[in-house]
């Protein structure tokens, strides 16, 4: 074929033949895909019955249930989205002259020929990378165009030789159409068009933590959750044992996400805010501004080990154990002595606590075995908790409830300042006090720094399991102390990190990701850089750049693929009214709609689009009859809607003490139109550049 085509019946007959081809396969996949449905529900009814015992009957049973369901539960999207056929060179290898269909699942027919290769599978990251300048033995790569309605039908395919020296890029029409599609509802997967270097990420070993910096829309949500499919396929066995974990900034947030993963057949990674890793209760109180930013800093892991290590304290007396008509003992000394090795030791609090309890039991053990007896394990059992012995571990050694440290720490002055002098100054002490302590621990109220605090003592008296993978997304907003609640649960396991420095919103946002990754415990990880913008057209792109010097970060700038979409600036008198007319005139067309303003301008804007018939969506939940959502600034980060109405850009940015980062993320949620409405004159960078006000750019 010389050219690529997406109108395969007007080129050639031998396009037509080859479409005519193609649609013979897709019914022999749509057979297969058929038959294995219907064997997998068969193995259900049976499985049971067949497997051995009870506890492998149990297993089999979910696992073919599992499978069922998700076969069952295929997407409503097309079986395959592309072809590649290889070469009959030295660099095709094994695949010499072999051509693979690839799709989100693999498919065999009933004799367990592969029909459909899945997209993670080794061959198929050639797909994604081949190139003219890169073959990898690939002759063509062929992308099909499917109906987006049910059912989905094949509509095309566009090729390109690679071995004839075409190579689209970024230019391939398919590509452009999926980048240019109209958004409506959740985000939904990439795998038809994965660029080479999100590839790279995607695919990059289980053993290597990642960090990604990329500008808004280049991909990083997108290369998380694939990365994620992709490692589940490639180590499901570990993975499913250790889970993998996916956090994001909020709610609304993992809300819009959590189709991706399971439209690829993944639907056991848990995705959670931090917040919900932290603990299932909500926060009961708030910080005020300067007691988050001192609980944030760092220097409160040194304060609270502090705390906690003080609760060990130099043994007084002896243990006296009564055993029959002996009198076992371990001096003051002795004991101590024990103490301070296994200090030396750096384990876990709470494995010290046991440690010294097994000391203890040792040495009396001992002076019986001096009398030729050989007491048995029961008798340790007995003796490590006899009263005498757990009353010296209780002195020595106490056991700590990390609400019961924290508490202490935050009612009492002197108590704070044994653990923090020299760590904290007088005035941070005095801000992070509790004004009215409460009568009890029980009665406590935590906030959610507090919350990051207990899961920092807790860790250290003991660390929690360790996830096989994580996933964090829009990493630049953590605090050095909420690093540490992820670097605790990923000892073992590596991290996907993904963020922009341009974004970070939070007080405590990073501004170097070596030593966000440092926080995260990953030292030496790789910092890589996305640069390729998909979501946001080239000019609105532009205008949210303007923020980039008020922005105080080095981050690569973003190039967008779209050359589409249109951006409007317009002085208002009234912005109620505006709003209204905007929102109509956004609903002839097709697509998402979001009004993005601060939340009290918010609550007006909603009533005067609810006076005049507008149906809104106020639960950033996605509502199916709302195309019209309204959106508190500081929830827009990480979302996407195809019309993005902002409305008085300075009062964002005056909200908040990072308020023109957070106009940055809300200047770049928009896939096609972004339209500013504003009364109060623009923000400075925004307004400064001769002639960019109230203008309309397309
Ligand atoms: N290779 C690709 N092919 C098609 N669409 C893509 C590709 N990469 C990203 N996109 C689309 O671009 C949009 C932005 O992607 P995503 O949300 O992952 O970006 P992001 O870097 O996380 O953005 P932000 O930092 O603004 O939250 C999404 O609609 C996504 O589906």
């Amino acid at each position: 074929m010389s050219s690529p085509s997406l109108t395969p019946h007007t080129e050639s007959a031998h396009l037509d033949r080859e479409f005519a081809d193609e649609l013979a396969f897709l019914r022999r996949a749509r057979r297969a895909l058929a038959w294995m449905t219907e064997h997998a529900r068969m193995r259900v009814a049976t499985g049971e019955q067949v497997a051995g015992d009870g506890y492998a009957a149990e297993q089999l049973g979910r696992m073919l249930k599992s499978h069922a369901k998700e076969l069952a539960e295929e997407p409503d999207s097309p079986l395959y989205f592309g072809r590649l056929r290889f070469g009959t060179g030295p660099d095709a290898g094994e695949h010499r002259d072999q051509s693979y269909h690839i799709g989100r699942r693999r498919i065999t027919d009933e004799s367990g020929q592969p029909l459909v290769i899945d997209w993670r599978a080794p061959v198929s990251s050639r797909f994604y990378r081949a190139s003219a300048h890169d073959r990898q033995g690939v002759a063509s790569r062929r992308r099909f165009g499917w109906t987006t309605r049910h059912p989905v039908e094949l509509t095309g395919f566009e090729d390109e030789r690679l071995d004839h020296g075409e190579d689209l890029g970024v230019r391939s029409r398919l590509l452009t159409a999926e980048i240019e599609r109209p958004r409506v509802g959740p985000m939904r997967d990439i795998v038809a068009t994965i660029q080479p270097e999100q590839d790279e990420m995607v695919r990059a070993d289980l053993d290597r933590s990642l960090c990604v910096q990329g500008g808004p829309g280049t991909g990083k949500t997108a290369v998380g959750l694939h990365r994620a499919a992709y490692l589940l396929y490639t180590h499901r066995r570990q993975l499913r044992r250790h889970g993998v974990l996916v956090v994001g900034p909020n709610r609304a947030f993992l809300h819009y996400i959590s189709a991706v993963l399971p439209a690829l057949g993944e639907v056991d990674v848990r995705q959670r805010t931090l917040d919900e890793v932290l603990s299932e209760r909500p926060p009961t109180t708030v910080d005020t501004d300067e007691a988050a930013r001192v609980k944030h800093d760092v220097r409160m892991a040194a304060v609270l080990r502090r705390a906690l290590y003080a609760q060990i304290t130099e043994p007084a007396e002896s243990i006296v154990v009564p055993d029959g008509s002996y009198r076992l003992r371990i001096s003051a000394t002795a004991l101590a002595r024990q103490v301070v090795e296994i200090r030396g030791e750096d384990v876990p609090y709470g494995v010290g606590r046991e440690r010294l309890r097994a000391r203890i039991v040792a040495l009396l053990q001992r002076q019986l075995e001096t009398r030729a007896e050989t007491p048995g394990k029961t008798w340790a059992q007995k003796i490590g908790r006899a009263r005498p012995v757990a009353a010296a571990l209780d002195h020595a050694w106490p056991k700590v409830r990390p609400e019961e440290l924290l508490a202490t720490l935050l009612a009492d002055p002197e108590a704070l300042a044994r653990a923090a002098d020299g760590i904290l100054t007088a005035d941070e002490q005095k801000t992070i006090l509790w004004q009215r302590p409460p009568r009890s621990v029980r009665s406590a109220r935590w906030s959610a720094a507090d919350h990051v605090l207990l899961d920092e003592i807790a860790g250290l008296i003991e660390p929690p399991a360790s996830h096989g993978h994580i996933v964090v997304d829009e990493a630049q907003d953590l605090s050095p102390m909420q690093c540490r609640v992820l670097a605790r649960r990923s000892q073992h396991a590596s991290l996907t990190v993904l963020g922009d420095l341009a974004q970070g919103t939070s007080p405590w946002a990073a501004s170097d990701w070596h030593e966000q990754m440092a926080h995260l415990g990953k030292h030496d990880s790789p910092v890589t850089a996305l640069t390729t913008g998909f979501r946001v057209p080239a000019e609105v792109l532009a205008f949210a750049n303007r923020l980039l010097p008020g922005l105080h970060v080095t981050a690569p700038p973003t190039r967008s693929v779209r050359v589409d979409g249109t951006l409007r600036v317009r002085q208002e008198p009234d912005l109620a009214v505006a709003t209204v007319a905007t929102v109509h005139a956004a609903l002839d067309r097709a697509g998402s709609i979001a009004v993005i303003a601060t939340d009290a301008l918010l609550a007006t804007l909603v009533t005067a689009l609810r006076a005049a018939g507008v149906e809104v969506d106020t639960t950033q939940e996605g509502h199916p009859d709302r195309r019209v959502t309204a959106l508190p600034a500081v929830l827009a980060k990480g979302l996407e809607f195809d019309h993005v109405i902002v409305v008085e850009p300075d009062d964002i940015v005056r909200a908040e003490p990072r308020g023109l980062n957070r106009l940055y993320v809300v200047l770049t949620r928009a896939v096609s139109r972004l339209d500013v409405l504003h009364s109060q004159p623009l923000p400075e960078l925004l307004a400064n550049v001769p002639g960019t006000a109230d203008r309309t750019y397309r």
